[in-house]
């Protein structure tokens, strides 16, 4: 408007300068307009201005028509619209791909895959890579041209939907989020980290709840899934192949293989992180890693409490031992099956006297809070090899569905420091189980004689020296005695030398129960030989000899109830009491498992071959102990002879001044030796 009126003034002054009249004037405007437009470069500027604001106007008009977004990987939401739009079979039609060789069974989009016709053999796979726009007729009334971009190892998607309205493009987002979500076809494995968006859980192998995971896992059959095997023979990796628990190959993940699973409606991805194996065969250092697909924490705190359950209520049949490694951590859980406390041979009352201890104990937590005492108890088994100690502890733990944390203090990496380490790691209410006590004091005299040798000159055997520990007695004291054995732990401490242990290490507070345990008794026993040779009415003779149906050698008929207890009887007094232990005893009845008569048979031949054998054993033993003797004997006079020669040779060194004051000659050659010849 302004410019109008400049205009319209400007031709004013012109009129009355010029005495012209309006019509002259506006005439000779037109003639000056129409010579300006006639010139071809002024008309052609022209055009391209009116021709661009048209554009630039459809311009406008068109962003406002289109909704775009785009979709970089390595996001969640990458995944979710990658998955719906192969779902929906969109890149059919492009013309640009990537080929690589998958199994195209696993694929969601098979009709992108060259078939090898189930041949065994890996198929042709078309990826859609960087490609021409592709349209999308969304739900038959919705268009969007989807386009894929990759440049520089970072791709990208990026979508138009063409609706003035962005809800169009809301709503496809989520509808791709929901058909993720709940999609039958496992989500692929992600390489990215998800951990803004996703809950990730990690599980040390040297934490507890490994375990948990591990074990709910493996029933969960999360190895159907991947393509990636480590094969293993091993018993401790049973579970990872549920089909057949008993075979003796199983296929156990791969380091850093990712299996994918739904759990309670939510897909996780499980990547097992294989450890290192240390010098004695025991791994550490692994972890499983759960991507959970969801950002609610409670999740996750479901998933650990369903395992936790889960291994609680399948170790019920089973004793879990827990082991350190070399580096004074736990390390693994290994599994036994449960010994039922009744197969336990002990003296008259021994085992129900522990097992109620132990059952008082864990019951009157309060009571110990109210005393104000430590609430913790210590057992001390002691006596000769094989005669049940470490049996007891196994059973017990199984009576109270308690877990076994074994320490040997011989370990190595085992010293002060990682003690104190472990047994702060350890759970409440559980088992601490300190095998051999004695080797961690170093006063043990070191059989230092010659190895003895049997009649044909094979070194026999010496009994095994326990190896030395690096764990103090004031260290061990200060762990017993620490807060962190008050929380309901029932600690057991083994050994076969008591009169090695220090009292203050057996002191009650530290260790409030000693049970001695010996040379099986006549009534161990009778006990033995009935659980060796138990009767049972329900077993079929004619299947022959099997557990609890055995035969007489002479009749050749079934031996009844009363025959198995008079020759259990007769078994018992064949053998001198506390002359044997039982393990001794065990191995020689796993010789006739299943005939009682014959165990009575060969007793006497057996007792005199062990009687013989400890005969030439302890004979030999004296004899290379007097031998010897009169050999330090000789060697004794030998060097007195030599120090009196000495002397006699001092006499006149002396007077050189080579004999030092506390007496000791000084070695001839010696530095002062020579310096005094000279
Ligand atoms: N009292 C017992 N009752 C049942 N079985 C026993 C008994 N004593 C020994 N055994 C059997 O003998 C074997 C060795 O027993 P165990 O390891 O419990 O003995 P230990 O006293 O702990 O020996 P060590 O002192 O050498 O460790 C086991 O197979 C066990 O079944």
């Amino acid at each position: 408007m302004a410019g109008a009126r400049a205009l319209i003034r400007a031709l004013r002054r012109v009129k009355i300068q010029s005495g012209r009249s309006w019509k002259q004037i506006l005439k000779a405007l037109v003639l000056l307009v129409k010579r300006f437009l006639d010139n071809p470069q002024v008309s052609e500027l022209l055009r391209f201005i009116f021709l661009g604001t048209i554009v630039e106007t459809g311009r406008v008009a068109g962003a406002k028509m289109v909704s775009t977004a785009s979709f970089k990987q390595g996001e969640l939401s990458y995944e979710w619209v990658s998955a719906y739009i192969d779902h929906h079979k969109v890149w059919n039609h492009s013309r640009t791909f990537r080929v690589v060789a998958r199994d195209a069974e696993k694929m969601a989009n098979r009709d992108l895959a060259i078939g090898g016709g189930g041949d065994g053999y890996p198929d042709a796979v078309y990826e859609p890579s960087n490609s021409e726009p592709e349209l999308f007729h969304w739900r038959g009334k919705h268009w969007i041209t989807i386009s894929k971009n990759e440049t520089e190892g970072s791709t990208s998607l990026t979508l138009q939907v063409w609706s003035r309205n962005r809800s169009v493009l809301d709503e496809f987002v989520q509808e791709s989020r929901t058909f993720y979500r709940s999609s039958p076809q496992p989500p692929p494995k992600q390489d990215y980290d998800y951990s803004q968006s996703l809950i990730v859980g990690h599980f040390n192998q040297a934490d507890f709840s490994y375990d948990w995971v591990l074990d709910y896992l493996q029933s969960e059959n999360v190895m159907a899934d991947a393509n990636e095997f480590t094969i293993s023979t091993k018993q401790t990796d049973a579970g990872w192949n549920r089909e057949d628990a008993k075979q003796l190959v199983r296929y156990v993940p791969s380091s850093n293989t990712k299996q994918r699973l739904r759990w309670r409606g939510h897909w996780m991805q499980v990547e097992f992180v294989v450890g290192y194996e240390d010098g004695n065969g025991r791994t550490s250092g692994g972890s499983i890693n759960i991507l959970l697909h969801s950002c609610d924490k409670a999740v996750l705190g479901q998933f650990i409490e369903a395992a936790r359950v889960h291994y609680t209520n399948a170790s019920i049949s089973r004793v879990t031992v827990h082991l350190t490694d070399n580096y004074g951590s736990w390390a693994r859980a290994v599994t036994k099956n449960r010994r039922a406390f009744s197969t336990l041979i002990l003296p008259g009352g021994i085992k129900e006297l522990i097992l109620a201890d132990a059952r008082e104990f864990l019951a009157s937590e309060e009571w110990y809070t109210f005393a104000g005492v430590p609430h913790r108890r210590g057992y001390l088994l002691y006596g000769e090899p094989g005669t049940g100690k470490s049996s007891t502890i196994h059973a017990l733990a199984g009576e109270l569905g308690l877990e076994i944390y074994f320490i040997s203090l011989a370990a190595p990496g085992i010293d002060d420091y990682t003690l104190g380490r472990l047994i702060r790691d350890t759970p409440s209410r559980c088992i601490l189980l300190i095998e051999d006590i004695d080797c961690a004091f170093p006063s043990r005299e070191e059989d230092d004689d010659e190895p003895l040798l049997d009649a044909k000159g094979n070194v026999i055997p010496k009994e095994p020296i326990p190896p030395r520990s690096q764990v103090t007695l004031a260290g061990l004291l200060n762990v017993l005695d620490s807060v962190a054995s008050e929380e309901g732990r029932l600690t057991f401490a083994t050994t076969n030398h008591i009169e090695q242990l220090d009292p203050a290490l057996i002191r009650p507070g530290r260790m409030d129960l000693k049970i001695q345990y010996g040379l099986a008794t006549n009534e161990q026993l009778e006990q033995m030989f009935d659980r060796f040779y138990p009767f049972n009415e329900d077993s079929l003779p004619e299947l022959g000899p099997s557990i609890g149906c055995y035969f007489s050698k002479t009749t050749g008929t079934r031996l009844s109830a009363s025959a198995l207890g008079a020759l259990a009887k007769e078994f018992a007094v064949a053998i001198p009491s506390g002359r044997y232990s039982i393990a001794q005893l065990q191995g020689y009845l796993l010789g006739s498992k299943n005939d009682p008569e014959g165990a009575l048979e060969g007793i006497g031949a057996w007792i005199e071959a062990q009687e013989k054998a400890k005969k030439e054993m302890d004979e030999l033993k004296q004899r290379r102990r007097k031998e010897a003797a009169l050999r330090r004997a000789a060697e004794a006079a030998a060097e007195r002879e030599v120090a009196e020669a000495l002397n006699g040779v001092n006499g006149h060194v002396h007077e050189n001044g080579h004999v030092n004051g506390n007496g000791h000659v000084k070695k001839l050659g010696s530095e002062e030796g020579e310096a005094s010849d000279s």
